[in-house]
């Protein structure tokens, strides 16, 4: 039986800690590694909400007369639209058009009389521009179509200024005054959409464990990243700290000297990894594709400059975010074209079919209100009840293959079932592609063998399939041990999966984070792994890796890995065997 075959021959290894010693500094932090590679710089944090503490401080402001509270909040307008305005010359496409609007709406005209006229009616500065804000709220809403739309920009608006007259940093993501460590509770995904790696030295949230959608948009924009931080938010803004993204540690004011040394030597490391250019293979030719992880013509553009054979994940839903009103299909395929034209001849690019629901809100398709959204109307379960939404995708991206000419594969998001498998593998082929399903969901593991019965290809989404192997929420930090994709029960899941694949003679790729892992590249090719699909910046290390080991080495690795009792001693195992 299969089962057993994989776990034949278990060793029992004795963990080791191979880390060099953290020469003794003042105040360290951890959490989990997310992103390899070392920042050094004062902290900014961006902060979700208004602390209720300053609001009740700031009180009534006691200002002398309603002109002088009206002075107060024309400095703060003026400063919250001047943060949109550099954030949209920042930003490109929807996000620049939103932030140029919001600027706009901060230092309305109209805005600032309604407030000058509730001061003037006796409110205080904080009810007067609270009062305004609903008027125009109300006016929006009433208005419908794109108005009601900007609702959302006015709640943002107020929470900005609210901010402001009550001295605090403004919530959500800051504007960086120069290059710093950003320190977060989370990042929602539209913010991680308008961070700026040239000013963003490390990134370090409270919570989120290495799955979460803040460590997959670090991972792609090669920010070392460190998440599921307890205390972090209590660093004051301004201090100095360095963030050890593959150590998982925060050091509080270190020695100058001694940080500038990590500085450097993570720069050197950099550039090793740099120098790897491609295909992927082992030590002894064992050939593996390594592919890229993308969210948008931006990111594909950057991913096809590097070394990388293609795109094994091109997250669509990614595109939509912002997007109140689904994209007529021509909409959609200028968007997948600019995408798939970015890459040519032996290359390919897997589509996933939109992934919406749960962590990934996309106003057009998600279902409000779902008790447990992660196990509920999420990716392809979307299209029961909305057949015409997965048909009307399908079509644009078959559109924008044929107008590119670009090898075309697609696959869809946490399909469960043989049967879902075949109907979409059916629509998928209808339309002249290579179909697939993501293996993200444990029944599909368990049953890989006949999904590919019914398809091309099968991709590991480790990720997905890891919370729902561990029972545990990817975004939960609390459980951030058992989110992890070294977890020997995930490591079976997909040795069954890759078993499946070299069986039936058919590509079973890996395109949760867990391909990004260089230790755990080399573990998932000694199961029998055909390609790895990551961040393009997480390339270089594990090309480089993988070209430093042989394949028996890799099986021997995935040997220990699946014997290990838990994560820290696999790891520990895999790097004992491959130095
Ligand atoms: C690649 C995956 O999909 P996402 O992270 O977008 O849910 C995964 O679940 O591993
Ligand atoms: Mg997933």
């Amino acid at each position: 039986m299969l089962l057993v075959k994989v776990e034949a021959g278990y060793r029992v290894r004795v963990a080791t800690s191979t880390s060099a010693p953290q020469p003794q500094q003042t105040p360290s932090l951890t959490g989990t590694p997310v992103v390899p590679g070392v920042g050094y710089g004062p902290v900014v944090v961006a902060r979700g909400e208004v602390s209720s503490t300053a609001v009740a401080a700031f009180g009534t402001g006691g200002f002398a007369d309603p002109d002088a509270a009206l002075a107060a909040y024309d400095d703060a307008a003026a400063a919250v639209a001047a943060g949109y305005a550099a954030k949209a010359e920042r930003a490109t496409g929807h996000v620049a058009e939103v932030m140029t609007a919001s600027a706009g709406l901060a230092s309305d005209r109209g805005l600032r009389g309604a407030v000058r006229k509730n001061l003037r009616d006796g409110d205080d500065l904080l009810a007067s521009v609270h009062g305004a804000v609903e008027q125009f709220v109300a006016v929006f809403t009433q208005l419908g179509g794109l108005m009601a739309e900007r609702v959302t920009d006015l709640l943002d608006i107020e929470r900005r200024l609210v901010a402001r007259l009550v001295g605090e940093p403004e919530p959500g993501l800051p504007t960086l005054p120069a290059p710093s460590i950003l320190v977060a509770e989370d990042l929602a995904p539209a913010d991680t959409a308008g961070l700026d790696p040239a000013l963003v030295l490390a990134l370090v949230t409270e919570r989120g464990g290495p799955t979460s959608h803040t460590a997959i948009i670090a991972r792609q924009l090669a920010i070392p990243c460190v998440v599921g931080v307890e205390d972090v938010l209590e660093i004051a803004p301004g201090t100095v700290v360095l963030v050890d993204g593959a150590r998982g540690s925060v050091q509080v004011e270190p020695d100058p000297g001694w940080a500038r040394q990590q500085v450097t030597a993570a720069a050197r490391d950099r550039a090793a990894h740099d120098a790897w250019t491609g295909p992927g293979r082992t030590a002894d030719g064992l050939a593996v594709k390594i592919l890229a992880n993308v969210a948008d013509a931006p990111s594909a553009a950057l991913a096809a400059q590097g070394p990388v054979e293609g795109v094994g994940l091109f997250r669509t839903e990614l595109c939509f975010l912002n997007q109140t009103a689904e994209p007529s299909v021509e909409e959609q395929a200028g968007i997948y074209e600019r995408v798939l034209g970015a890459f040519g001849a032996g290359q390919h690019v897997v589509v996933r079919t939109l992934d919406a629901g749960s962590d990934k809100p996309v106003a057009f398709a998600t279902l409000p209100g779902e008790e447990n959204p992660a196990l509920g109307v999420r990716g392809l379960r979307l299209s029961f009840g909305n057949p015409g939404l997965m048909d009307r995708q399908l079509d644009a991206v078959a559109m924008a293959a044929t107008a590119t000419g670009t090898e075309t594969w697609v696959m869809a998001p946490m399909v469960a079932t043989v049967a879902e498998a075949a109907d979409f593998g059916a629509k998928v082929r209808a339309r002249g592609m290579k179909a697939g399903v993501m293996v993200e969901v444990p029944s599909a593991a368990l049953l890989a063998h006949r999904m590919l019965e019914e398809v091309d290809f099968l991709s590991i989404g480790t990720n997905d399939l890891t919370q729902y192997t561990m029972a545990a929420d990817r975004m939960a930090s609390q459980l951030a041990h058992l989110t992890d994709a070294w977890q020997p029960a995930v490591l079976q899941l997909i040795a069954i999966t890759a078993e499946a694949g070299r069986r039936a003679g058919k590509p079973v790729g890996v395109c949760g984070e867990a391909a990004a892992d260089p230790l755990l590249a080399c573990v998932l090719v000694g199961m029998g792994i055909t390609s790895l699909s990551m961040a393009a910046a997480a390339a270089p290390p594990v090309g480089a890796r993988l070209a430093a080991v042989t394949s028996e080495q890799c099986e021997d690795a995935a040997e220990a890995a699946l014997a290990a009792t838990d994560p820290a001693s696999g790891r520990a195992a895999v790097l004992e065997l491959l130095g």
